[in-house]
């Protein structure tokens, strides 16, 4: 499957039964399947205990009470006993091992799953919210999970007690089990047109809680820009909303169940009331015994547990099918960018680029964002690319990292296609500083080990150093094993912008990307930063997105995009001597800095 055609619609919560995908599930429970084996054993065992006990009252009653015979109500005492403490044993070690196993094949599906998730391009995730990806990976494996817990062993120790009662009544007396059957029509009647509604009900509720989930995400997230805009009464609505569907879906599930299994038991008790009427006549007939009696209604009564119990794990199996098709989605989705099968390492680079007749759009049916690109950088140059908005200037950096493949044309890194080499080896002679740094949890030096987990402990304090890293962690009690928090929210713009500065410095790549950061930092972090700049695009590479157009005065080659093309390229003396693109923008820019600095009085 292709990524494009990866589904990103509205979530469904049950599909039909699917075969091909519980063959593909089974495949997970396989590696276990002596350990399952086993359960269904001990389950069975269990079930045959169980199924004995009305047998072993019915002997109490007609041989030992009737008859007052002590031993044989000692004896059976001892033996129900025994069977309750046997019972016990197996249904600890059936529930631990089948919650064990469950959790194993959750881990094995989960750890999968991440793994694959990482290799998925860009275009993936492109788009696709994140919260739906995560559910993917915690709910329904989760639902899976359930499965695996839950299901499969109800399904077998339910369905062959089914069995089992029907066969024990049908054995004790024929007629009267037939006549006990009689109201099963009326039984299937309510359960039939009831359980539908329930399910619908507990499915509604489950997606209005994700509602709620997915609307509490975005508020936690834009808790910022919602106060800054005080748009808290307008969310207060819409949550309410969302959580009164949430309370009134979950009211009419348990409406209709708290109907429907009462019904039954009234159901129920019409087969009992049967029984006891044409039993009682038999018993005073003399035809059948007390005890025959007590334990006939009582398998009678235990008929309607298994009922309810599969009818549960059925709808369990529909949901879980829905969560399958999710979940084999993403796994069937192929990373679009991946290593070739004659992929070889990339040798070590000098940082030349040569970009030969390269064009690239992001879809199929979306038109050309980059069009016959040609370039040729020596190594070391410092290149600054330039253009109105959508020009295409981040296009051209992910498709020189690979984060796309180029749809036409060649990129080539000292002679080397990119397509040609693996992809480990070509990222990791390269550098990339984004505008907003993503900045990951854990300390201020595990972030800047973070693409150089090896750095000697001198090599990273010369890094920060640099780059002053050393000084702001100064300021924290903890210095570089100072927490930064998710996403580095304990940080400054300014000093995350230092601490990316110093991660790729400590990772020492040929060619450096750098997304210049448009956010405004105080004149002397702005100083710090521009000094640290200086210092990261030493000897290497780089290319720069620059929206400063007074940063990139000294580049070696200044690429002025426009239109998914090279519009102008020189130095800048050169490019203001031309007289086009480039002149008009700067001048722009330089008389935009000039009305602020006369109305700031700067
Ligand atoms: N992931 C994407 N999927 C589809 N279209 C995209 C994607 N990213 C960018 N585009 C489109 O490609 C064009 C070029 O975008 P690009 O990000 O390269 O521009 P840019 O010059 O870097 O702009 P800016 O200066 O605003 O960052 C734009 O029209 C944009 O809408």
């Amino acid at each position: 499957m292709s990524q494009v055609e990866w589904d990103s619609g509205e979530e469904i919560e049950e599909k039909p039964f699917n075969r091909a995908y519980l063959k593909r599930l089974f495949r997970y429970v396989l590696p276990y399947r002596k350990v399952l084996a086993f359960v269904i054993v001990i389950v069975l065992i269990n079930m045959v205990l169980s199924l004995a006990e009305p047998l072993l009252v019915r002997y109490m009653i007609d041989d030992g009470i009737m008859k007052k015979d002590f031993m044989v109500i000692n004896i059976l005492g001892a033996a129900m006993l025994g069977s309750k403490a046997i019972g016990w044993l197996l249904g600890y070690l059936h529930t631990k091992m089948i919650n064990f196993t469950g959790q194993r094949i959750l881990y094995d599906l989960r750890q999968q799953l991440f793994n694959h998730l990482q290799t998925l391009s860009f275009r993936f995730f492109d788009g696709r919210p994140a919260g739906k990806i995560m559910s993917r990976i915690t709910n329904d494996t989760n639902a899976i999970g359930e499965l695996v817990n839950g299901g499969l062993i109800t399904m077998v120790m339910e369905f062959t007690h089914l069995i089992g009662i029907v066969a024990i009544l049908l054995w004790m007396d024929w007629k009267l089990a037939l006549l006990s059957f009689i109201t099963l029509p009326l039984l299937y009647l309510i359960v039939g047109l009831m359980q539908p509604k329930i399910e619908g009900s507990w499915s509604h509720s489950r997606k209005t809680m994700s509602a709620i989930n997915g609307n509490l995400n975005e508020t936690i997230q834009g808790i910022r820009v919602i106060q800054a805009f005080s748009r808290q009464r307008e969310n207060d609505r819409r949550f309410e909303q969302l959580n009164l569907r949430n309370k009134n879906a979950f009211m009419r599930a348990i409406t209709l169940e708290s109907m429907v299994w009462p019904s039954v038991e009234m159901i129920g008790m019409i087969g009992t009331c049967i029984v006891l009427w044409f039993g009682a006549q038999a018993v005073m007939d003399g035809d059948l015994t007390l005890g025959f009696i007590m334990a006939f209604i009582n398998y009678l009564w235990r008929f309607w547990g298994p009922l309810s119990a599969l009818s549960k794990v059925y709808s369990q199996v529909l949901s879980a099918m829905a969560s399958a098709e999710r979940i084999f989605e993403i796994l069937d989705t192929e990373p679009e960018v991946k290593d070739r099968a004659d992929a070889k390492a990339m040798k070590p680079i000098q940082g030349e680029v040569v970009f030969d007749d390269v064009s690239f759009r992001y879809a199929a049916d979306k038109p050309d964002v980059l069009r016959s690109v040609n370039l040729r950088i020596k190594p070391g140059q410092r290149v600054a690319l330039v253009g109105p908005t959508g020009a295409g200037k981040s296009t051209i950096v992910n498709l020189l990292m690979r984060f796309y493949d180029a749809t036409g044309g060649r990129i080539l890194i000292d002679g080397q296609e990119v397509t040609s080499v693996t992809l480990e080896s070509l990222r990791r002679q390269m550098g990339i500083v984004l505008q907003d740094s993503f900045i990951f949890s854990g300390t201020i030096e595990d972030n800047l080990r973070y693409g150089n987990e090896d750095a000697s402990d001198e090599a990273l304090r010369r890094a920060a150093e640099s780059v002053r890293i050393d000084k702001f962690a100064s300021q924290f009690a903890d210095g570089f094993d100072t927490q930064v928090e998710e996403r580095g929210s304990k940080l400054s713009v300014g000093q995350r912008q230092l601490l990316a500065f110093g991660r790729v410095l400590l990772s020492d790549p040929r060619i450096l990307i750098l997304d210049e950061a448009t956010s405004s930092v105080d004149t002397e972090t702005e100083q710090h930063i521009q000094a640290a700049l200086q210092t990261v695009l030493e000897g290497r590479t780089a290319f720069i997105i620059a929206h400063r157009l007074s940063t990139i005065r000294d580049a070696d080659v200044i690429l002025v995009v426009r239109d998914g093309q090279i519009a102008e390229q020189g130095t800048h003396d050169e490019l203001i001597q031309q007289g086009g693109l480039y002149k008009k923008l700067y001048m722009t820019q330089y008389e935009m800095q000039q009305s602020l600095a006369l109305q700031t009085g700067a």
